[in-house]
């Protein structure tokens, strides 16, 4: 994996339908660091990022509930991911938990760095421009 700096990362960044607003406010704080981002993101959430950031570097997969969970998380498996940027909504019940579950189990168990929130976000975005920070294989 390439972790030496923010800007050859891979970030697949992902929300759900109640916290979309966020992660679009989110990006846009860390615009410029994500500037050279490759992004990789869920259909409605990447359609949102694009749409209000088109200069960013956005490749949308399929919506989360038709099966873009399930590519994200095979580029987990396939070390093709640096960061999971995943703004979860845990207040709703989802149709598609089982992918959802299947997701973050794969960014544990391939100990890649995951955000479930803005802070977190942001530390990821922060450790992963500190070439000393990587503790990764
Ligand atoms: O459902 C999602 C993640 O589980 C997100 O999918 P969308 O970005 O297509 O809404």
């Amino acid at each position: 994996m390439n972790n030496s700096s923010v800007d050859a990362s891979r970030f697949a960044l992902v929300a759900h339908d109640a916290r979309k607003d966020e992660i679009v406010e989110w990006v846009g704080l860390q615009q410029s660091r994500l500037s050279g981002v490759q992004i990789f993101s869920t259909g409605t959430t990447g359609s949102r990022i694009i749409k209000a950031f088109p200069e960013l570097n956005v490749t949308c997969l399929k919506s989360g509930p038709l099966g873009g969970d399930q590519q994200i998380g095979a580029m987990i498996c396939e070390e093709k991911l640096d960061a999971l940027i995943f703004f979860v909504d845990p207040l709703s019940p989802m149709p598609h938990d089982v992918d959802v579950k299947a997701l973050t189990r794969l960014a544990t168990v391939y100990n890649l760095p995951m955000a479930c929130s803005r802070s977190t976000a942001d530390l990821i975005v922060n450790g992963l421009l500190d070439e000393d920070a990587s503790t990764r294989a």
